[in-house]
């Protein structure tokens, strides 16, 4: 099997960043939503992706962000991928991905194996990131510690190349792997030891268990 790709989300400071790209993360997230426990400045961010540059690659998280705000964050920060984690419709992904000429990746919230099919809208798309559907209201539409059904991807025939994410941790990441097939894994609060404080010795274990897993 291949290297499972492993995606370190909500990092906002570079001993995390360090840590994360020590135990093996090939991707970092950096959140920009301002609700968020994870939310990071432009001048953090661009200091974070710099120290990062060839060493692993950076994911730009957005919730239904406007082009103004796209094209101003990329003066200063260098992305690699961009993460659309709002009610981005296809068109709406397809113009970012034409306006931005990087790689996108779609969450698509998770709760039935309808939810599943939703992603087939996203043809074109570089991933989706299938991660748990969060209840109606909440304040957040990631980050959430909740966990999709996995046996509702068992077998599951996906169209587009994929990404697991919600309620992993390092426990249960290698029983996930295992259940729904993924060869790319996402993380956030299952690595942190409070909201938005990452866990050094958590993010190692997480990568830990993944390579054991593959
Ligand atoms: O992490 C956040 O705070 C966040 C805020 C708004 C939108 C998305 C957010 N995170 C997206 C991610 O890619 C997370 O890694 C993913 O939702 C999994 O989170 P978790 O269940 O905490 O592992």
């Amino acid at each position: 099997m291949a290297r499972i790709g492993i995606k370190i989300c909500g990092i906002s400071d570079r001993a995390s960043l360090d840590a994360a790209i020590g135990a093996g993360a090939d991707h970092i997230g950096l959140v920009f939503f301002a609700k968020s426990p994870r939310n990071v400045g432009i001048e953090q961010a661009a200091a974070l992706a710099h120290h990062a540059a060839g060493r692993a690659k950076i994911v730009g998280l957005f919730v239904d962000p406007d082009a103004d705000f796209l094209n101003q964050l990329r003066q200063s920060v260098r992305l690699d991928v961009i993460q659309l984690h709002g009610k981005e419709s296809p068109a709406r992904v397809a113009q970012v991905m034409a306006a931005q000429g990087l790689p996108v990746w779609k969450a698509i919230g998770v709760r039935k194996t309808a939810d599943l099919d939703a992603a087939r809208a996203y043809q074109g798309v570089t991933r989706v990131l299938f991660d748990a559907k969060p209840p109606e209201g909440a304040d957040l539409p990631g980050g959430t510690g909740l966990r999709i059904d996995w046996s509702l991807m068992a077998g599951y025939r996906h169209t587009i190349p994929w990404i697991l994410a919600g309620g992993l941790d390092p426990r249960n990441v290698g029983e996930a792997i295992h259940a729904t097939g993924a060869d790319f894994v996402d993380v956030s609060s299952g690595v942190e030891s409070a909201p938005g404080l990452k866990d050094a010795e958590k993010i190692a274990a997480f990568c830990e268990a993944v390579r054991a897993a593959g």
